[in-house]
Order: structure tokens, then C-alpha cells, then sequence
């Protein structure tokens, strides 16, 4: 594919810093680097040596808009496989909006999000499984999520996807063979060999597709909602899960009017933690709203943590909630247990799986560490991921995963029921391209388009 034009876009990151970047990408990006700037020097920017800082002023009008350093890449060896220019100028909002409004009026246009990664996959640097890492790495929540982001941006999931789409080829190789040399005998061997291989490509691909579960959660977080009646302590939960005072917390029962949302790391896992209005029937018009909130949230949660008061006994509005919860991912926290015990610990047993409740004080921060425990068990089931193995945290790498899965299904089927040759060509091909959308050797314009729309700008 040929790309002409020139991209330009800020860099850094907006607001106060210590330098700001302005970068460009394309055919004209050296010209107009070298109709904007002015080495001290005098000397031009191709007659330095490339990839070198050059120091120097940019210059509109004849007036000196800021001083800068300036690095020029020269095509193909950069990040974007073309010509690249960055200069460094001086941080805050007006010099990187100047200098920037300066390289589009010498016709460089402003990049899209995520454009200039879209360029290195689209020349070819990386893969499309790379580029989305470039994204993950940079929105990542933990250092566990920035390391499977790493791993697959050094290109582990490409190198597992082309071993996979390898095999496939292998296996169409055979068929092809046999489509276009009939013979008894071969044909037998053939079905049986094709059979065999197609089993252990499915579980091969199994495999990886069942570490999306865990892979999801990683990357995007597991979105945890704090539920329970008015005053039961979810504030004051969510204060001592943050180990700060970020919710305010009173002996008023309604104090919670809206829902309150942070991340927070838990053995390597991104909570989400999201604490809501207590749930009760209420005239207040704004706790009404917050109950509302509360209700939709907890919809939507990965995991409910349903908060109790052990000084009171079990209500009927308890008994709601916990009627609610108890087919979801669900942990009950029996709370203020530093205070004389009146919950009834058999009627939530009723409910809800022993091993999901657990004792707390949230005033005296006691049993948090078993709560978080609890949490990381029920996403790592046990297998305590490092992250450091191939790993599917895309969603749209899972979708593609389970249509190969399900081709090759079709494909095992279709050698079952000694089906023509011909049908389980198809099915293979399909798992081929399949396979392919993941590295994007199989994508379509318009897909690409909306991943990299959610890039942000100047990456
Ligand atoms: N200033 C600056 N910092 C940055 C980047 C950048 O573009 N500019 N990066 C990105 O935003 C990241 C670095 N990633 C990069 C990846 C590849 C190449 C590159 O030029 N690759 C060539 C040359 C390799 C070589 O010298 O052998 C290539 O792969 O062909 C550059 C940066 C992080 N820091
Ligand atoms: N003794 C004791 N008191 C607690 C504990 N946890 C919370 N409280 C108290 O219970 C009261 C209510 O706490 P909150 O955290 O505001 O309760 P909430 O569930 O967020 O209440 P709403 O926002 O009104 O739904 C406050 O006076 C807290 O200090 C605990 O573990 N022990
Ligand atoms: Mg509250």
C-alpha cells in the first residue's frame, strides 16, 4: 500500500510538562521540517547526520516561535517506516499547539488517532496484533497487564498465530494433494491423518482461546460494584480496599448519592471498584436517581460484593439483595464484625457459597487481605498467571479465535462423516483466515478504521 500524505500530531501527553513533541510522519515531513526550522549551526537538517538531536530555533515569519531539539528519521528504518521528523519543544499547552499548527499550514495534515501505528502495520513493521499491544501498553493498569501488553507487542501472539496458521497450511497442503491425485489408498491415509492433526490443532487453539477468561480482566479490569443497603459500611469499604479517605463516610444512612468509580491494583488484577448508593426504597428524588444507578451497575458488574452489617440481623431488604446476587459472581461481606455479632451466618449459606463469605471490619481495615485473596482465586482459578505466557486479552482476538474454533469443528465434523475433500478445504481455508484476523493479514479496511479509532492521537 502506498501512503502519500504527511501526517503531524502532538506527541506528549496535553497539559504542563518539562517537553512537549511534535511529530510527523511521511514523504514531506523532511521539507517542511526544514522550511520551519533553523539550526544554530546553519548547516541544514539532511546535512546532519540522521538520528541525531539537532539544536536549533523554529522560526515562522522570521520570528522565533521556540527553541528546540530536532530529530529526522529517514524512511524505512523508523517506527513508522517513513521519514520522521519529532521536535522537542518546550512543554505546556501553546508552544506544541504553535509549532504543530505550523507544520499543517507547510501541508502536513493532522494525524487520526492511532495513525502513525497504523502506518508501521500498514508498511509492515509490525502486525495488527502488535500495533493493538502499542494501545494496550499504553493504557495499561498493573504491571501485569503491561507485561502481557509487552510480551505480545515483542510479537508472542503473532509468532503462536503463525505457527497455528503454519499448521493449517500444512494440513490444506494434504487435502490439496489428494483432491488433485485421487487414489484410494492415499485418500484413506488422508482422512485419518487429517482427522488426527485437526483434533490437535483444535486443542491447540483451545487452549489459547480459554486464556481469554483471565486475559480480559487483565487488560480491561474486572469491574467490581460494592452493593448492600444503606449504612451497612460499602463506603467505608471502598475507602479501605484504596487505603485512602476518597468516599465520604457517615452514620447517616443515604449518605452515598452517586456511584464512585476507581482502579485499584489487586495481585497484579486491575480492579475496577465501584462504590454505589445504598439500596432502599426511598421519596428522596437524588438517592431515588442513586438507587437507580446503584441497581444498573450492578447489572452490568463482573463481580458483586454484597456488604452486611453483623451488628444487625438479616432484613428482609438484605434478603432481597442477596436473593438478587446469588447467580452472580458474587462475595458476601459479613461487615463491623468488631462490633457484638446479630447476623444469622446459616441463612446466607442458603444463598451463597461458603467460601464467598467472608468476616470483615472495614473501620479497623480486618479481612481485607482475605477478601483480595478471594478476588485473585476467582480470576486465577488457582492458575496463578505470571503473564509472562501467550495470552489472549483482546476481545476481538477471542471472537476471531472461537470463529477458527468453530471451522474447525466443522472441518472434524465434515472428516467424520466422510464428507468430500473439497468441504474440508473450505473449513480449513476458513480457520486460515480466521487465524489471520488476529495478526490482520485478513482484515478489512472499515475494521481497521475502527480499531485504531480508539487510539489516542499522536501514537
Ligand atoms: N521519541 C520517541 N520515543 C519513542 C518512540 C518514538 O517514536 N519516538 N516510540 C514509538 O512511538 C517508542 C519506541 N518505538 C520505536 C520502535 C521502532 C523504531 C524504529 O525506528 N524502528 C526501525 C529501526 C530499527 C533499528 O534501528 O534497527 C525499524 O524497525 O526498522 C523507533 C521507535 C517509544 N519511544
Ligand atoms: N463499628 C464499625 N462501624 C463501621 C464499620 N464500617 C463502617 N462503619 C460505620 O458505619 C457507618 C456507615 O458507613 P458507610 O461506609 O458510610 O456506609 P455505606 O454503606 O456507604 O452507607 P450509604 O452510603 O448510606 O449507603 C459509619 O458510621 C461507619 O463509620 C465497621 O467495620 N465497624
Ligand atoms: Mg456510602
Amino acid at each position: 500500500m502506498y501512503i502519500d500524505d504527511t501526517i503531524a500530531a502532538i506527541a506528549t501527553a496535553p497539559g504542563e510538562g518539562g517537553i512537549g513533541i511534535v511529530r510527523m510522519s511521511g514523504e514531506k515531513a523532511l521539507d517542511i521540517a526544514e522550511s520551519v526550522f533553523e539550526s544554530v549551526n546553519k548547516k541544514s537538517i539532511k546535512d546532519h547526520n540522521p538520528r541525531t538531536l539537532i539544536y536549533g530555533n523554529i522560526i515562522d515569519d522570521g520570528k522565533i516561535i521556540d527553541e528546540v531539539l530536532l530529530a529526522y528519521m529517514k524512511g524505512p528504518h523508523t517506527y513508522t517506516k517513513e521519514d520522521v521528523i519529532e521536535i522537542n519543544c518546550h512543554g505546556g499547552f501553546i508552544s506544541v499547539k504553535k509549532i504543530l499548527e505550523l507544520v499543517l499550514k507547510k501541508g502536513a495534515r493532522l494525524a487520526e488517532g492511532g495513525e502513525f501505528t497504523k502506518r508501521a502495520f500498514l508498511n509492515g513493521r509490525i502486525d495488527l496484533s502488535q500495533a493493538e499491544a502499542v494501545m494496550d501498553i499504553i493504557n495499561a493498569k498493573t504491571d501485569m497487564s503491561y507485561n502481557v501488553a509487552q510480551s505480545q507487542l515483542e510479537g508472542s501472539l503473532s509468532f503462536k498465530i503463525k505457527e497455528l496458521r503454519n499448521k493449517v497450511t500444512e494440513l490444506l497442503a494434504h487435502v490439496e494433494v489428494a483432491i488433485d491425485f485421487p487414489d484410494e489408498d492415499v485418500e484413506h491415509i488422508t482422512y485419518e491423518n487429517l482427522y488426527n492433526k485437526s483434533k490437535e490443532l483444535r486443542k491447540e487453539i483451545i487452549n489459547l482461546y480459554e486464556t481469554s477468561e483471565t486475559g480480559k480482566i487483565i487488560r480491561d479490569g474486572l469491574k467490581t460494584v460494592i452493593v448492600g443497603k444503606p449504612n451497612v459500611g460499602k463506603s467505608s469499604l471502598l475507602n479501605a480496599i484504596l487505603k485512602e479517605s476518597r468516599a465520604i463516610v457517615t452514620d447517616i444512612p443515604g449518605t452515598t448519592r452517586d456511584v464512585i468509580e476507581e482502579f485499584v491494583n489487586i495481585n497484579g488484577i486491575p480492579l475496577r471498584i465501584i462504590d454505589t448508593a445504598g439500596i432502599r426504597d426511598t421519596e428522596d428524588v437524588v438517592e431515588k436517581i442513586g438507587v437507580q444507578k446503584s441497581r444498573e451497575f450492578f447489572e452490568s458488574a463482573d463481580l458483586a460484593i454484597l456488604v452486611l452489617d453483623a451488628s444487625r440481623e438479616l432484613s428482609v431488604e438484605d434478603i432481597d439483595i442477596l436473593e438478587n446476587v446469588k447467580n452472580k459472581n458474587t462475595i458476601v461481606l459479613i461487615n463491623k464484625t468488631d462490633l457484638e455479632n446479630k447476623m444469622d451466618e446459616d441463612k446466607i449459606k442458603e444463598y451463597i457459597d461458603e467460601k464467598r463469605i467472608i468476616k470483615i471490619s472495614a473501620l479497623e481495615r480486618k479481612g481485607i487481605d482475605k477478601l483480595e485473596n478471594e478476588i485473585a482465586d476467582m480470576v486465577y482459578k488457582g492458575n496463578v498467571s505470571q503473564g509472562d505466557s501467550v495470552m489472549i486479552t483482546n476481545v476481538r482476538h477471542k471472537d476471531s479465535l472461537e470463529r477458527a474454533i468453530n471451522s474447525i469443528n466443522d472441518a472434524i465434523n465434515a472428516i467424520e462423516d466422510n464428507m468430500a475433500l473439497d468441504f474440508i478445504e473450505v473449513d480449513l481455508k476458513n480457520i486460515w483466515d480466521y487465524l489471520g484476523e488476529v495478526s490482520g493479514d485478513t482484515v478489512s479496511e472499515d475494521l481497521l478504521d475502527t480499531i485504531f479509532r480508539d487510539f489516542c492521537i499522536g501514537k
